[in-house]
């Protein structure tokens, strides 16, 4: 049987969701899994559940309906995932370019950036690269820094930014993060949790 979530080590007391943002591949999804173990708390994905509610797979919803609707689909499930209170979501790369979406986020959430450099981002998605239509065509460093250069003034709005350290396992970033956000809410508390939970 599942465990029942108590949220006991869950770093903002307000409730409020922590949504992750930034670049496609610097490790949102993957990073958002371990953080959300670390805090007991509930994970979710919005491209998850975008593809849940659409019944298809990202790359199908850009091809047959294109960008603009998957925006907007992207708007209202990150608006209805803020409101499932504590947990931590991790969103698309471009959620942020919607002004929606950004207000929802800003708002609602702490969010939190993270960062790699271009060389860790284009060597992550370079296999998954036909899984993010953002990032078909000629050159993926080309498109990377481009995307990068569009989106830094969007990104650059997040309350908390972390970079991922080149060779850092996703698992030791959360862990940071995780150690970073206790450490702000509660300076004097050993944390409740360890690189083994
Ligand atoms: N810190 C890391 N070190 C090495 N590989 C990572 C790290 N974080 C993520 N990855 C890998 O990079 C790829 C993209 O990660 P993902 O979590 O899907 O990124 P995002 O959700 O930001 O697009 C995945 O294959 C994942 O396993
Ligand atoms: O940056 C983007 O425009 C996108 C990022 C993807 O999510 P990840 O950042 O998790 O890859 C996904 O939402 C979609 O392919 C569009
Ligand atoms: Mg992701």
């Amino acid at each position: 049987m599942k465990r029942p979530r108590h949220h006991s080590r869950y770093p903002l007391s307000d409730g409020q969701p922590i949504a992750l943002v930034g670049m496609m591949g610097v490790g949102k999804t993957t990073v958002g899994r371990h953080l959300a173990r670390f805090f007991d708390s509930r994970f979710l994905d919005s491209d998850e559940e975008i593809c849940r509610s659409a019944g298809m797979p990202i790359p199908d919803i850009f091809s047959s309906y294109g960008e603009p609707a998957f925006r907007d689909l992207e708007y209202k499930v990150i608006d209805r995932l803020l409101g499932k209170g504590p947990a931590v979501i991790s969103t698309g790369g471009g959620a942020l370019t919607d002004a929606r979406t950004r207000h929802a986020l800003l708002t609602r959430s702490c969010v939190i950036r993270l960062d790699a450099s271009i060389d860790d981002i284009a060597m992550r998605v370079s296999r998954t690269q036909d899984t993010r239509p953002n990032l078909a065509g000629e050159s993926l460093l080309d498109t990377l820094a481009r995307l990068i250069r569009e989106r830094e003034r969007f990104y650059s709005l997040a309350h908390r930014t972390f970079h991922a350290q080149s060779g850092q396992s996703s698992r030791q970033l959360a862990f940071d993060i995780a150690t970073a956000l206790l450490d702000g809410t509660s300076p004097t508390t050993s944390h409740s949790f360890n690189l083994e939970d």
